[in-house]
């Protein structure tokens, strides 16, 4: 489904990535480990097509995704593409079902039809009671579990998550991370997760390690 094909990627004079290689199957749970500047955000951020490679390719199902014009693009990451963030990200102004709801406006889809999945997708994630709560009067867990409502508002084929359990405590983080197996395992949902977390790393079909810039070591589940 996702491939990188010799990604490089360079800050000013420093090359944080350094050639790297990679395909992602549907219904797969990767999870990107290794040391803080080994660039694992600089990936998940240029296969999420947030930014771009200097050099190398992104594809998605064989299409290149550097040959879309800017229209195009930010048109396939809304419909396609989800992501889960430490800090959720979430509107502060607007409510649970609201937030959720917003890609699936900004796809220009109906608002009824919107807004019905929303609360399916929060009654899914344990929020029915919560609907109406605006950011600051959800606890963390809460904030993180609507911030994976909105991910999936639009149905996307592969979820980008950048250390989507790291702002919480132990029992929250775990609760997150079997969310996430479960909706693999129900709607073959695929996962890219860059972590710091070993349990979730561990839980992975698939773990890349990556250092100064490289994947030095892939272990999967099998191994
Ligand atoms: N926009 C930027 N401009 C300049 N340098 C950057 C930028 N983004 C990242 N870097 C640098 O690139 C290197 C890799 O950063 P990256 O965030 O990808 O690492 P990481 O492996 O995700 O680290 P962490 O685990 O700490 O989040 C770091 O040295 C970082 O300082």
């Amino acid at each position: 489904m996702l491939q990188g094909i010799d990604i490089h990627k360079k800050y000013g004079s420093l090359q944080v990535l350094k050639g790297i290689d990679l395909f992602i199957s549907s219904g797969e749970v990767v999870s990107i480990v290794g040391a803080s500047g080994a660039g694992k955000s600089t990936l998940l951020h240029i296969l999420g097509t947030l930014d771009t490679a200097d050099s190398g390719q992104v594809l998605f199902d064989g299409k290149n995704i550097a040959k879309m014009n800017a229209t195009d693009l930010a048109r396939f990451r809304n419909r396609h593409i989800g992501f889960i963030f430490q800090f959720h990200n979430l509107l502060p102004e607007f409510t649970a079902l609201e937030n959720a709801s917003l890609p699936g406006f900004l796809a220009g889809r109906p608002e009824k039809e919107v807004m019905e999945q929303a609360k399916e997708l929060l009654h899914m994630l344990n929020l029915s009671h919560r609907l109406n709560h605006k950011p600051s009067e959800l606890s963390g867990g809460e904030q993180q579990r609507t911030a994976v409502a909105r991910a999936l508002i639009n149905s996307p084929r592969i979820i980008f998550a950048d250390e989507p359990s790291g702002n919480l405590d132990s029992k929250n983080a775990q609760e997150l991370h079997e969310i996430f197996f479960k909706l693999r395992d129900e709607f073959n949902q695929t996962f890219v997760i860059v972590t710091h977390n070993e349990q979730l790393a561990a839980m992975a079909d698939r773990t890349l390690v990556m250092k100064d810039g490289l994947i030095v070591q892939t272990t999967s589940v099998e191994e």
